[in-house]
């Protein structure tokens, strides 16, 4: 078992750097086998010397001389470093043997100078520090490990998506039916159909690297996908009913909660099962990881879109081009589609309110690149403004079968609030053409530099799930491949700061309002700018 980095602190039972962190991760209470009086948890604080010999990351100045501390003892500066595990079978099953990795015959790694990733290394959270800071959260890097704990003709593994659609399903599906294939010899993999829901009411599919040859080339998923449906009990039923030991989660933030409740179960019950997260998510809203696949290829997709808009707005007097893009509580597509573009004026996302009326509002802002420049282009996200929309119209919440809050058209809505003030209130004729190509841009293939994202990502997961390890999600952390905590993932989402940098420089680029001034008497409701105001504190 990969213990190494545990080791270290295998002899200090009660020492003060064990410790449950800011993200202890609840259930997840198994020591390793090495380790088998250490208290019940995963995130482990190290001692600085210990932990900076031990896991050989001398810390050197610039110079290469090893950092000393200001202060008196002259201690290398090296503390607080944290390491977040994901959990090991044999953390529950401490007996299970364990073979050498087959990729030490495999004649794809025949030259490869390191071919097993050193059970040492780590990936670091954060990889801007100061000299004298603490070394932070860690997580285990990805990749194949000199040990296996599976026998390649004793896996029956299987593959599941769910949630919305997203390009490069079908790539991660292809490459973890090769990489098994190829890499592990894996020959029993199943596909389950049609979402969580698929493995208690539907047949399986026998997924080959013949069946799955093609399927990168075309966009959704093969093996079809839903939302609801996830009942832990009967899914685990049947992954125990069919013999299943390796389960491939393809999914965003809900599929990951599901994912780790059925990480949790097959524990409890003891199985000898491999639950690996591949993190999916159209809207790259899931935390910790860079960036989720896809996501490059959508924002992509949206400038034909926004150039459509732009031709289109520039082409008559008063042009204005509304595009509506993908991203529910997350408005990074609308937010990287207008930094790639160039042509558009301004871009509304969830995290960001907006107001029509008075100084600083929307309506000015539209007259004014109107008087400018005859026409202006508008992005939005569909998640922006919905708590406006939601009280003009006193909608009422609806929920799909998950649980997600359905959402209310903010493109429809504003294009009748910019005709109808420009119409109504300035008596100007414009030219409006809206455009929603939501679905579009999630429907199609990856492009190539996600078909590359999409095969890391599915190897990096059957490494792993070979390597014994379980309740993780695989994922690029500062562009190196890591093992995390499925709860690490699902405990935030990732939304776009107001306060950093990226959202400034998209200001800076559409010299659009921020919204966030207010003048009494100017048509802004005071509740409105408080509720600006009060997100705006959210974010900081
Ligand atoms: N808290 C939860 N616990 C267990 N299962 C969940 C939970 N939330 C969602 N799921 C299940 O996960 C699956 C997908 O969830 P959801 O529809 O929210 O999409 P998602 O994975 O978040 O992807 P996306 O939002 O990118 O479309 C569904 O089958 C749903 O039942
Ligand atoms: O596929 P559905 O159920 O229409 O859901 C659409 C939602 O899914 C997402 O694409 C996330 O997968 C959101 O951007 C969008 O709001
Ligand atoms: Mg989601």
């Amino acid at each position: 078992m990969e213990s190494t980095i545990s080791s270290p602190i295998s002899s200090t039972k009660s020492s003060p750097l064990l410790h449950s962190g800011s993200h202890s991760l609840g259930s997840r209470s198994q020591s390793f086998p090495s380790l088998p009086s250490l208290p019940s948890v995963q995130t482990l604080r190290y001692p600085s010397f210990k932990s900076r010999s031990f896991l050989g990351f001398p810390f050197r100045s610039r110079q290469n001389q090893p950092i000393r501390s200001q202060s008196s003892n002259h201690q290398p500066v090296n503390d607080g470093f944290v390491l977040e595990d994901v959990p090991h079978l044999t953390n529950f099953l401490p007996n299970l043997p364990s073979y050498p990795n087959p990729l030490k015959q495999s004649q794809a790694y025949a030259v490869v100078k390191q071919t097993f990733v050193s059970p040492d290394d780590v990936v670091a959270q954060k990889v801007v520090v100061q000299r004298e800071g603490p070394r932070g959260v860690h997580f285990r890097r990805a990749g194949p490990r000199e040990k296996v704990y599976f026998k390649s003709d004793e896996v029956r593994a299987c593959i599941v998506t769910c949630g919305g659609l997203c390009p490069g399903i079908n790539t991660v599906i292809r490459e973890i039916v090769c990489g098994l294939n190829y890499m592990y010899g894996v020959e029993d993999i199943l596909g389950i159909e049609g979402g969580y829901r698929g493995f208690y009411s539907k047949n399986t599919l026998r997924l080959t690297p013949k069946v799955v040859n093609d399927i990168h080339k075309r966009g959704g998923t093969f093996l079809r996908t839903s939302r609801g449906g996830h009942d832990t009990n009967k899914i685990v039923d049947n992954i125990q009913d069919r013999g299943i030991n390796q389960v491939y989660i393809i999914g965003g933030d809900g599929t990951q909660r599901g994912a780790d409740l059925i990480y949790k179960e097959v524990e409890k019950r003891g199985l000898q099962v491999a639950v690996a997260g591949i993190p999916k998510t159209i809207d790259n809203d899931i935390a910790v990881i860079d960036k989720s696949f896809g996501f490059d290829t959508a924002v992509e997709e949206a400038q034909r879109a926004i150039n459509a808009a732009h031709v289109e707005a520039e082409s008559v007097d008063n042009g204005v081009g509304i595009v509506k893009l993908m991203g529910r509580y997350s408005g990074f597509i609308a937010l990287n589609a207008t930094l790639a573009s160039r042509d558009v004026d301004c871009c509304l996302i969830p995290e960001s309110p907006f107001y029509l009326e008075g100084r600083g509002g929307l309506f000015e802002f539209v007259e004014e690149r109107l008087k400018e420049n005859g026409h202006v282009v508008i992005v939005l996200a569909e998640g922006a403004g919905q708590e406006y929309i939601s009280g003009e119209m006193n909608a009422v919440d609806v929920k799909d079968a998950s649980g997600n809050k359905l959402l209310l058209d903010v493109g429809l809505w504003l294009t009748q609030k910019i005709k109808d003030h420009f119409t109504k209130v300035q008596k100007t004729a414009i030219n409006m053409k809206y455009i929603d190509p939501t679905y579009m841009i999630r429907a199609i293939p990856s492009n190539a530099s996600d078909n590359i994202y999409c095969t890391l990502l599915a190897q990096s997961a059957v490494h792993g799930a070979m390597a014994g390890f379980s309740g993780f999600t695989v994922g690029p952390v500062n562009s190196r491949h890591a093992y995390i905590p499925i709860a690490r993932v699902t405990e935030t989402q990732n939304t776009v700061k107001l306060t950093d940098r990226m959202w400034a420089r998209l200001l800076a680029s559409t010299n659009q309002p921020s919204f966030l001034e207010y003048s009494e008497g100017q048509g802004q409701a005071k509740e409105d700018v408080d509720v600006i105001n009060n997100n705006m504190r959210a974010t900081l």
